[in-house]
């Protein structure tokens, strides 16, 4: 897969404040990547660098071919950018944000509109005002606008935050199943780890204002979790260096997934096994991994 966003030293600074230090940063084409990073890292800070609303001190960055600092409006017609400031009329109601935007993007096909408002739950409330929409209803309104004109990239700025339980399913699962379909290259900023997992294709870490650490999560895994820490359900009653989590499961460390199979073997031998999940293979764990090695 080729590069649709390049980022080679990117800097920037707001007066003596350091946000962003030597950024490398790449992102393929078609994929979701979650950007992630404790609060102030600089994370929205280099989206909208991305997006041409900020101009970097320094570096080359490409998106789609265009540099943002030239070309900011090239990328803004095949982008869409969900923020917190998610950039709606208040006054107005969601219907006419929608036809508003509709407008100004040039969307032909206007059934794009009653689509975005249908798919997102909100026909109810499409002729109230925005202003009086709760959080999660102003969250999935900016999505319906920010996906108008069915960008080649969609940058979302912690899309779910606000949203309910049902929200949060409804908008991971609509963007997995759009990126599918489009192959709609996503960037996603959110520090609600699990959430990312179960939607992202790759992850950047931002640590000390740079990109410290970016990849699959088979990469990552490979390199920062040594070793498995692996919770078996079963009649076996385990070995030394084994401990019991609770009555009938049994937890064990081991370097590699071979070794789960061996282990597993030797089990199935004489007792049975009900179930096995390897507890540490989570974002979340990376997330701390890499977090430790650049605070030493
Ligand atoms: N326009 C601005 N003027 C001055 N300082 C700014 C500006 N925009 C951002 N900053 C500062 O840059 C730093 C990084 O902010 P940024 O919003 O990029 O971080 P973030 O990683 O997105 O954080 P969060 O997780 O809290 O959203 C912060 O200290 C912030 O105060």
């Amino acid at each position: 897969m080729s590069n649709i966003i390049e980022v080679a030293g990117a800097a920037k600074s707001f007066g003596k404040e350091s946000v962003l230090k030597s950024v490398d940063f790449t992102v393929k084409k078609g994929e979701i990547l979650g950007l992630l990073g404790p609060n102030g890292a600089g994370k929205t800070t280099l989206i909208r660098i991305l997006n041409g609303v900020i101009t970097p001190d320094q570096g080359t960055i490409r998106v789609a071919g265009f540099d943002p600092v030239t070309e900011g409006d090239e990328i803004r017609k095949i982008s869409g950018i969900v923020t917190e400031n998610a950039g709606l009329y208040h006054e107005m109601s969601g219907l006419d944000n929608l036809k508003f935007f509709a407008e100004l993007y040039k969307v032909q096909d206007k059934s794009e509109i009653d689509r975005l408002l249908k798919l997102f739950d909100m026909e109810e409330y499409q002729h109230r005002p925005a202003g009086t929409y709760s959080t999660g209803m102003k969250k999935r309104l900016a999505l319906a606008k920010a996906l108008l004109h069915k960008p080649e990239i969609l940058f979302l700025d912690e899309p779910t935050n606000g949203l309910d339980p049902d929200g949060i399913n409804l908008v991971l699962s609509y963007l997995k199943k759009y990126n599918e379909e489009t192959g709609t290259t996503i960037i996603i900023c959110s520090h609600v780890l699990h959430q990312l997992e179960t939607i992202c294709d790759s992850f950047a870490f931002m640590e000390n204002h740079t990109i410290a650490e970016q990849g699959s999560l088979s990469e990552l895994t490979e390199k920062y979790i040594t070793e498995l820490s692996v919770v078996i359900e079963t009649d076996w009653p385990g070995r030394n260096g084994m401990d019991i989590v609770k009555d009938g499961f049994l937890r064990c460390r081991v370097k590699s997934k071979r070794e789960i199979s061996s282990l597993l073997k030797e089990i199935l031998q004489t007792h049975s096994v009900y179930s096995v999940s390897i507890e540490n293979i989570s974002v979340e764990t990376i997330y701390f991994k890499i977090r430790e090695a650049h605070h030493g």
